[in-house]
């Protein structure tokens, strides 16, 4: 039917490093261009993570020239999927954090694996970031705002029960049927008139794209001067060395 499954593979995190990020959009870029294909099923190829978000090394300790070129990266990204016109399915066999989560939230549906480990949220403030106007309406788009609003001040994660509860997830499924069933429900969505489907997506969908498009340049130096800030990088570090001292 026209289906391809994307599974990140970018161990030991799935990380979404400058590299994954064009990978991903170029990857994206030639289903779009291959009429054979309608749906893409998004997953993970690393045990027990979807992805840990965005990669912080990226964003800590580099250039200002490299922060623009990370952040364009990320904005393309979250673009690409938001208005992609084919069916996204995340099928959520791990955790997702921040920018992990933010991914799935592109998806047009999304299934999360039974597991009590499988958090997923917007985190950042966790980190001492904010998350950026535009993960923020994304959030509110699935969500709703009063939702949105709580979770984004305390950086929820939620497990799968509460992901279910909130509107986060569509379905919570054992691990095992994550991804038959992420092929059935495909299936549900491939079944309606193309044309209909991608207008009424996209009638959803532009207006909250249009507000990053319209200032993506803006954006770019708005989160350079942010993550510049030494207490931004003082904030950031402080939180890669807690994952790091974890292990020892
Ligand atoms: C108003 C102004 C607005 C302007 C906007 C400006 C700024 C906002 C900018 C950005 C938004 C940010 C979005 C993000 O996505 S930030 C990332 C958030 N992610 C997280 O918090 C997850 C962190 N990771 C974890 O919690 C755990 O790693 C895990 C995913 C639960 C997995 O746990 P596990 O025990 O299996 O692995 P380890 O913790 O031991 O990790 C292994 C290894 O990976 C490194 N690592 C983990 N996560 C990341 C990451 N996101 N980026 C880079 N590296 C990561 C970890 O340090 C370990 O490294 P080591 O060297 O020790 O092997």
């Amino acid at each position: 039917m026209g289906v391809a499954v994307i599974k990140l593979k970018n161990p030991p995190v799935n990380s979404l490093s400058l590299e994954v990020l064009t990978e991903f959009v170029i990857s994206l870029e030639k289903l779009e261009n291959d009429k054979t294909f309608r749906g893409v099923i998004v997953t993970s190829d690393c045990p027990g993570i979807f992805s840990a978000g965005l990669d912080l090394t990226e964003m800590c300790g580099k250039s200002q020239a490299h922060y623009a070129e990370y952040w364009r990266a990320v904005q393309e990204l979250w673009l690409r999927l938001y208005l992609s016109n084919l069916v996204l399915i995340a099928a959520i066999n791990g955790v997702s954090p921040a920018g992990g989560c933010l991914m799935s939230l592109t998806c047009d549906y999304r299934v999360l694996a039974d597991n009590p480990k499988y958090n997923m949220g917007l985190n950042e403030t966790l980190l001492g970031i904010v998350a950026p106007s535009w993960f923020k309406d994304t959030l509110v788009n699935t969500v709703g705002h009063r939702t949105a609003e709580r979770a984004l001040q305390l950086g929820l994660l939620f497990p799968p029960a509460e992901a279910l509860r909130v509107g986060m997830v569509d379905q919570v499924v054992p691990e095992d049927q994550v991804h038959s069933t992420a092929l059935s429900v495909m299936a549900q969505w491939l079944a309606v008139p193309d044309h209909a489907r991608q207008l009424t997506k996209n009638l959803m969908r532009k207006p909250t794209a249009d507000r990053l498009v319209k200032q993506r340049d803006a954006d770019i130096q708005y989160f350079l001067r942010f993550i510049s800030r030494d207490s931004i990088q003082k904030s950031l570090r402080v939180y890669l060395d807690k994952l790091r001292q974890k292990k020892g």
